[in-house]
């Protein structure tokens, strides 16, 4: 390899945590050690880069963490970085510790801060995708999204033991404030009846259409996943529109929550996060700057940051008609 274009980097994790945040740190830690780079953790996120909050890391300092959920860094939602003053606080601790690049592990609204503390300050920023929602464009699952799946997964599937058992109907509310995709996926592999997402117009109609069909095929027990960004109406909601209309039903709900987001990350995210961890930094010694590492067909592939934002992740249509044809 030729000469790198960094000397000195440093790592944060931002935004909600997401298991296999870990095992991206201990990627990006020991490649830079493989390579001769310096290596500096920053905790909380931005919050750290403010308050000067920096520890140099190196390969001891990232044992015994690929199995670990959350993020030994510690991370944050910093309204101060989002304010010039707080960044150029942050650019100031990286001049005086001679950082020359910066790895980014988190979701859209941790690039979004990475590009323009860039475009303000020219530090060179990469970003790594770890956040549960899979909502980035440019890799084909974010760090995290599978763990979260498999947990809400095991969730809705004990859930649907005791719903079964009393015949009655469950919305189950998942994580996704603005993104469907733990919905569309963990309600597909539960057999969910219905799956409600933001990223689609639903109607109540349809809704009870569904429930209607159900019931004439001798469907006693349901269970409806809906994303926690649904735009119709949350879960409580659904549940009293739903007992109005169908009074005989023994309804309840089931909120998830933040059991969603921890636990030791799957064999699939550590891999991703070992693979990306790893391109995050050999992207910064080529040179890269205000992209995103991503994995794509199992290709390891560099997108602009500015589109892995805009862009969104597409939900695939698709899943919702299987679901709905297997679903009764
Ligand atoms: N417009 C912005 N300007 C500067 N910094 C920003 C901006 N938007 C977000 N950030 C920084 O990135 C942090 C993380 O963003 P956010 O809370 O949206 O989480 P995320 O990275 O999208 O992860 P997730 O959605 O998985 O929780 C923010 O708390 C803030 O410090
Ligand atoms: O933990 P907080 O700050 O309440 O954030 C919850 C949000 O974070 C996410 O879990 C993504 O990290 C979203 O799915 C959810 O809407
Ligand atoms: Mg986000």
């Amino acid at each position: 390899m030729k000469e790198s274009a960094v000397k000195k980097i440093a790592v944060l994790t931002s935004g909600g945590d997401a298991p296999g945040m870990n095992a991206a740190l201990r990627a990006v830690v020991r490649t830079a050690n493989y390579y001769d780079i310096e290596c500096y953790g920053v905790r909380e996120g931005y919050n750290g880069l403010i308050n000067g909050d920096f520890l140099k890391m190196g390969p001891r300092s990232v044992k015994n963490i690929i199995n670990q959920g959350g993020t030994i860094l510690k991370s944050a939602r910093s309204m101060e970085f989002k304010t010039k003053e707080g960044r150029q606080k942050a650019y100031d601790h990286c001049v005086r510790l001679g950082i020359d690049g910066l790895v980014c592990i988190g979701g859209d609204g941790t690039f979004t801060g990475a590009k323009i503390f860039n475009e303000e300050f020219g530090i060179r920023v990469i970003g790594v995708p770890g956040t549960i929602d899979n909502d980035i464009f440019g890799t084909d699952n974010t760090i995290g999204y599978d763990t979260a799946l498999n947990t809400a997964m095991d969730a809705i599937d004990k859930i649907r033991d005791t719903a079964t058992s009393h015949n009655r109907v469950f919305f189950v509310e998942v994580m996704g404030r603005d993104a469907g995709f733990i919905a569309l996926n963990s309600g597909l592999a539960t057999g969910a009846l219905d799956i409600l997402i933001p990223e689609r117009k639903d109607s109540i109609e349809d809704l009870f259409t569904n429930f209607r069909n159900a019931e004439k095929t001798g469907k006693a027990s349901s269970i409806v996943v809906v994303a926690e960004g649904e735009k119709l109406a949350n879960v409580y909601e659904l549940a009293e529109k739903t007992k109005k209309d169908f009074p005989d039903y023994d309804i309840r709900v089931a909120i998830l929550g933040h059991m969603q987001r921890g636990g030791s990350p799957s064999c699939a995210d550590r891999v991703l996060a070992s693979r990306l961890g790893y391109g995050a930094v050999t992207g910064l010694m080529e040179g890269k700057t205000n992209v995103m590492a991503g994995m794509r067909s199992n290709d390891l592939v560099y997108t602009p940051i500015e589109e892995a934002i805009k862009k969104h992740n597409e939900i695939n249509e698709d899943l919702l008609l299987i679901s709905k044809i297997l679903a009764i």
